[in-house]
């Protein structure tokens, strides 16, 4: 795989003229704690990641911090923070939200709180303004991904129509997004080493973004509004958060505390992959058989690969059960595997993580224990 991996010259940074809407483009981001202190940029709209075939969702929201250098002589532009080569290599770190595949009130915005609290921890880390941790490269940016959605006709204050093709999808349509998104930050923006969080569903897709991509009906690469072939490099790590890992176990017996959620569950499990409970099984990553940990193949040079996997336990929509399945099916396929083959799990049961929404809703909880992930604390 490192082969293959035909690097572009990246184009230059985007403009304030590039900006889809007026008055939108870069806008600084506050620090939440020194208020006046710019600690990066949000672009304001998002980017297309289909360009001009992009619907309204086939966006990703881009932050950027400034350098340790820019914050201490304060004012500096996007284009010196962080396109200037300075943090060539730097990992980045990308989000995919939730919602059971279809709730049109969470998108890639809702990671907005836990992404200015990580730019604040860089910001306000010992020793920030130093020479060597300038040199340390520790975040290139973070990204959070838009993908369509499956219908959700019985909403109850915005139910989606027919003829709406952000709101239509049907799997593999969401995971062909989401590694299309990761292809295009990839060639627009040099992402090389990244971490894949996501929430709910959305640590379901970025599960999925490991595995094979045939297993999805893609033969040749992703191709984007351009013409080109994308190239997607797999993740090193995976954070799942409260994530949906056996949608068909789930279904087939939920735990006794859960049962509530039974038709709740079939429903958007319908919505997003049909009736077919065997499409259920093999898409989700704790029930496809042959297992595929081993397609999870890594194209740098990283010695293992690594899943954490939060879960509240106050959650009342997802049980733990989703979890230890998943930690299970690692275990198993870890037994077949060579000993640097293993991908290492870390599982973090939260007893007072809050219900299902509350990680991101807060922002604090999640931005720290991403921050020990890229620390490589955890
Ligand atoms: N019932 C669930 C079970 C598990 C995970 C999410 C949900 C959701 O309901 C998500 C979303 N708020 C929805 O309205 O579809």
């Amino acid at each position: 795989e490192p082969s293959d991996f035909k690097q572009k010259p990246l184009l230059p940074p985007p403009k304030m003229e590039d900006a889809p809407n007026p008055g939108g483009g870069w806008k600084p981001v506050f620090d939440p704690v020194s208020f006046n202190t710019i600690i990066g940029y949000h672009w304001d709209g998002g980017f297309d990641y289909l360009h001009d075939d992009s619907t309204r969702l086939q966006t990703v929201e881009l932050w950027i911090p400034v350098s340790r250098a820019n914050l201490r002589y304060g004012k500096p532009t996007p284009s010196e923070c962080c396109f200037g080569g300075s943090y060539d290599g730097a990992p980045y770190l990308i989000y995919i939200h939730g919602g059971a595949w279809r709730d049109p009130e969470i998108d890639a915005m809702s990671f907005n709180k836990t992404a200015v609290n990580i730019l604040s921890s860089l910001a306000h880390q010992p020793g920030a303004l130093s020479p060597e941790q300038q040199s340390k490269k520790k975040l290139a940016g973070i990204a959070s991904i838009n993908y369509r959605l499956s219908p959700y006709p019985n909403h109850p204050t915005d139910p989606s129509y027919s003829g709406d093709i952000d709101r239509s999808a049907k799997h593999p349509d969401h995971i062909h997004d989401v590694l299309t998104a990761l292809g295009f930050l990839q060639k627009r923006f040099g992402v090389k080493e990244y971490i894949l969080a996501g929430h709910s569903c959305g640590a379901t897709l970025a599960l999925q973004a490991c595995m094979d991509d045939k297993r999805w009906n893609i033969w040749g690469g992703i191709k984007d509004g351009e013409g080109d072939v994308l190239t997607v490099t797999k993740p090193k790590a995976v954070v799942g958060f409260n994530g949906l890992y056996d949608l068909a176990g789930f279904i087939e017996s939920p735990p006794r505390e859960y049962k509530r959620w039974q038709e709740a569950y079939k429903e958007f499990v319908t919505g997003a992959f049909g009736e077919d409970e065997k499409v259920w099984r093999e898409a989700c990553p704790a029930s496809a058989d042959p297992k595929w940990v081993k397609e999870w193949k890594l194209s740098y040079e990283e010695k293992r690969r690594k899943v954490v996997l939060v879960q509240s336990l106050e959650d009342s929509l997802v049980p733990v059960e989703q979890t230890e399945g998943m930690v299970e099916y690692f275990e198993k396929e870890n037994e077949k595997l060579g000993e640097d083959e293993k991908v290492k799990v870390v599982v973090l049961r939260d007893a007072k993580g809050g219900d299902h929404d509350e990680v991101w809703k807060r922002g604090d909880k999640m931005a720290e224990i991403l921050w020990y992930v890229m620390e490589g604390a955890i």
